[in-house]
């Protein structure tokens, strides 16, 4: 299949110096929604705008669907709709009309359908009379999306898309997301909320410093990095962690009451079974358990401060 974004050994030095973007390779395939996490300055937006043509690239190769984003510039643009961070809604504009003006700027002929189907499914119909500057924030948000839908792209870049607003409003935009996708829409999306690409994405970067340091299945990467912690409540005190145990990844607690035992997700079932053998053996007795599976969260702190 040809990705909808293709990115090869991509750089980004700014004129000052700075290199933003080292070496960057990406592919993105149609229908995906892939969330591209990095802690702040680590180069998402940066990326961004340049697959989107705002920003230039230093060197290196990159095609939206299947065009050069730099010798069919218009082509790759025609092809891409972007939700920015910034949200600039100050219009007196009806939404109608700023969706419809949208499209325009794409060159594209007027087609009020299109609006009218994108404002129905964004929940912006009965609002399609207001002027922006009177809507609420999350409203606003909606516009922004209808305005990078209104020339139909195939893909969609939402740069931080639920930053500031309420979990309630997280949640519908999630829901929109999803059914986009439905459409056979491609989503690419920023995001600092770990929640938010635990919950929506089908595929997760991680970008820290300009390199791209892991890019995988998100089921795949929950169970290969994700870590498993069992605890132990023991029946009686122990002053220190016998021997038998000090091989295993595996911690008494300070009042000598419990025992922490961490372990890869894949590895569970072996490990775990010969730690419980082992306490058998010792006699050592445990009146509870309980076990904690490591979120996204924890794993991507792990992997952007090592
Ligand atoms: N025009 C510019 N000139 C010089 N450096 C820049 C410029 N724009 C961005 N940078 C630097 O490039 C790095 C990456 O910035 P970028 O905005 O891409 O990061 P980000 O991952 O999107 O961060 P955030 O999550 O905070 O939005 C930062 O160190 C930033 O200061």
């Amino acid at each position: 299949m040809q990705p909808d974004i293709s990115v090869k050994h991509l750089n980004k030095i700014y004129e000052d110096g700075f290199q933003a973007l080292k070496d960057v390779n990406l592919e993105i395939y149609p229908g995906e929604i892939f969330a591209l996490l990095g802690p702040n300055g680590a180069g998402k937006t940066t990326l961004i705008s340049i697959i989107c043509g705002i920003v230039n690239k230093s060197d290196g190769e990159v095609k939206a669907a299947g065009h050069d984003i730099v010798k069919q510039y218009r082509k790759a643009r025609e092809a891409i709709g972007l939700v920015p961070q910034e949200l600039n809604t100050d219009s007196f504009e009806t939404v109608w009309d700023a969706v419809s003006f949208s499209r325009g700027l794409f060159g594209k002929a007027p087609k009020p359908a299109h609006i009218e189907k994108v404002l129905k499914d964004l929940s912006l119909w009965d609002k399609r009379n207001n002027r922006i500057m009177s809507l609420s924030g999350g409203m606003k948000r909606r516009v922004m999306i209808a305005k990078a839908l209104s020339h139909e792209p195939r893909i969609l870049f939402l740069d931080e898309p639920t930053a500031g607003v309420d979990v309630e409003l997280r949640r519908d935009m999630w829901e929109m997301v999803r059914k986009l996708r439905e459409n056979g829409t491609t989503i690419i999306l920023t995001t600092h909320y770990i929640e938010e690409a635990e919950e929506m994405a089908d595929r997760i970067g991680v970008i820290r410093q300009g390199e791209i340091i892991l890019v995988e299945d998100k089921n795949r990467l929950m169970s290969k990095l994700g870590k498993k912690e069992l605890r132990l409540q023991l029946q009686q005190k122990l002053d220190k962690l016998p021997g038998e145990l000090t091989l295993e990844p595996i911690e008494l607690s300070e009042d000598g009451y419990e025992l922490i035992y961490t372990f890869d997700s894949q590895q569970q079932q072996a490990g775990v079974a010969r730690l419980l053998r082992t306490l058998g053996d010792l006699d050592i007795e445990y009146r509870d358990l309980q076990t904690r599976e490591s979120s996204l969260e924890e794993i991507f702190v792990g992997l952007v401060h090592e």
